[in-house]
């Protein structure tokens, strides 16, 4: 029998190994971007305890990868790096900073379907899904690579005749990026291209249950020629996320924290970094909206809830957690929805035809259960669904609708993050504008209506950070992308995510004549 072991950086190679999964990695090994060591200095390594974690695949339970379990004392080695690289990355012309991110796109663009591949085996998204959040998360390098050209300073006219005033532009320094499951790659480039445009050295944490396309995107960064220490990736387990994360926040040399993932992570997050004044981004959980009034075109309305609620098994921040349809079209919508619910097919993202793929872990199937269970036991009517799906894998919930929602239940408050579509039925204008409001969280938030003066005032009114009229899917690279009230801090995307990672420096020469 071949027995196969990994190398000094990280590659499967013939020879003896005790601690890797050999039927998995032979499987993986045409995969050739699958790693097994964490990314630091721009050198492949193990955790410092050489204690690794396993990584598996949602569909069917089997391990995909071993991959280290890294400390503090991993992370202090990979701020070290980053630091002594931020020196030089921040003041290389801005167009070689460009040239090495577009170098990194196309490396990215030409290992698309890699890329995808390890996207589904970790995540559990369908396939097609998962080329398009490849395409997606891509968008923001080629976006940040032109931008990095365009940071400017301004002169500022002044009252002052003997007084000249400036302003530049600086990097804040080095960057923690952490990041949610839901989008491995897309969540990663939003922010890191964005960092790398500014000047600042990054150390990425990716989320524990898919760091394996965070390892890949390094690697494709290293072939592209990114400097050793300006993109540094260390990984963790469940377990140790709380004193890598805790580190990288209370650390003086980390200047920033990106955070995307749920609010109870990110309310710790922001009070790690308090103590320091720390820079914080924090794109957190959402609990959106979608609004049917009486004159909108009911196909389109159906359409884009599918879409953008089952991306993701309906594990997005932007799906959409509240149906509100109103009296007159409520039967012809759900009817509608119905149909269409019946054609999804559930399975491994793998396969072909399979639109909804497994839940993330046993956390997300169970807190799913929870919250259908609590609605129905206040009155709530399951339509279709409303149960797991044992017999296609242990972490599939099945495609669901339930209706006459009331605010006592925890669906009615709480982010869902899976595959239930949750509908109450309203009169008038103002009532949903009330209910929609009715909650801590302001994301994303959609209108579905034909009457343009309805769509203005109630876009006005929404307390969110998006809105989506007559459109499921809003998110774009050159868009604000962010929320208010407790979904988060700051904006990703556009010339504005930018902002998070600079300090404007203001310059007053003075005495002139
Ligand atoms: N607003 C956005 O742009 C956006 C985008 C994607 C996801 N999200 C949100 O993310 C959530 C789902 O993602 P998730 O389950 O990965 O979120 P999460 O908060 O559990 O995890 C996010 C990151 O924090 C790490 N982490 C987990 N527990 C931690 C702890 N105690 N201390 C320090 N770090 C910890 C994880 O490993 C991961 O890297 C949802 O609420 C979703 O709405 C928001
Ligand atoms: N789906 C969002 C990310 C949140 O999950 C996006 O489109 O960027």
């Amino acid at each position: 029998m071949i027995l196969y072991r990994l190398n000094t950086i990280g590659h499967i190679v013939k020879g003896n190994s005790s601690s890797v999964i050999m039927n998995q990695l032979r499987k993986l090994s045409h995969l050739h971007l699958i790693k097994q060591r964490a990314y630091v200095d721009g050198k492949w390594v193990g955790a410092s305890t050489e204690k690794v974690f396993q990584v598996s695949n949602p569909a069917n339970g089997e391990i995909l990868s071993e991959i280290p379990d890294m400390n503090e004392k991993d992370v202090e080695a990979a701020t070290k790096a980053a630091l002594t690289a931020f020196k030089k990355w921040s003041n290389i012309r801005p167009y070689d900073r460009s040239k090495l991110m577009r170098n990194w796109f196309d490396l990215m663009v030409k290992n698309q379907e890699t890329l995808a591949q390890i996207i589904t085996l970790e995540g559990g998204k369908p396939y097609a899904e998962s080329v398009a959040e490849v395409n997606y998360g891509n968008s923001y390098i080629e976006f940040y690579a032109e931008e990095a050209k365009r940071i400017n300073g301004e002169i500022i006219s002044g009252t002052q005749p003997t007084k000249q005033y400036f302003v530049t532009s600086n990097p804040i320094g080095v960057v923690g990026l952490i990041t949610s499951f839901n989008f491995p790659l897309a969540m990663i480039t939003r922010k890191l291209s964005a960092a790398l445009a500014a000047g600042c050295t990054c150390i990425i944490k990716p989320s524990t249950d898919t760091p394996l396309t965070a390892l890949a995107m390094a690697e494709l960064a290293h072939q592209a020629g990114i400097p050793k220490g300006v993109v540094n990736v260390i990984t963790g387990s469940h377990g140790s996320n709380a004193s890598i994360v805790g580190y990288l926040c209370s650390n003086p040399d980390v200047k920033g924290i990106s955070f995307t993932g749920s609010v109870e992570v990110g309310k710790i997050i922001n009070e790690r970094c308090a103590p320091n004044i720390k820079r914080v981004c924090l794109e957190l959980g959402g609990n959106a909206p979608f609004i049917v009034y009486n004159s909108a075109n009911v196909a389109n309305a159906v359409q884009s809830a599918i879409s953008s609620k089952f991306r993701c098994s309906g594990q997005a921040c932007v799906a959409p957690n509240r149906f509100l349809v109103q009296d007159g079209i409520y039967d012809c919508f759900i009817e509608n929805l119905l149909v269409e619910i019946g054609k999804l097919k559930m399975g491994d993202g793998s396969h072909k035809d399979v639109k909804v793929g497994p839940l993330i872990n046993v956390a997300q199937v169970e807190k799913i259960r929870h919250l259908v269970e609590d609605a129905v036991s206040k009155g709530a009517n399951v339509l279709i669904g409303g149960r797991k799906a044992p017999l296609v894998g242990d972490l599939f919930y099945e495609p669901t609708v339930i209706t006459d929602i009331r605010e006592t239940m925890h669906i009615y408050r709480e982010e869902i993050f899976g595959p239930v579509i949750s509908i109450l039925k309203f009169r008038t204008e103002e009532e949903s504008l009330l209910v929609a409001n009715q909650t801590d969280l302001g994301l994303a938030g959609y209108i579905f209506s034909g009457d343009i003066n309805q769509i203005f005032r109630v876009s006005k009114e929404l307390e969110v950070g998006m809105v989506g009229v007559n459109e499921g899917i809003i998110s774009a690279a050159e868009i604000p992308f962010g929320g208010i009230k407790s979904s988060g801090i700051g904006r990703e995307g556009g010339h504005h995510g930018l902002r998070e990672f600079l300090d404007y420096k203001y310059i007053c020469v003075g005495n002139l004549n």
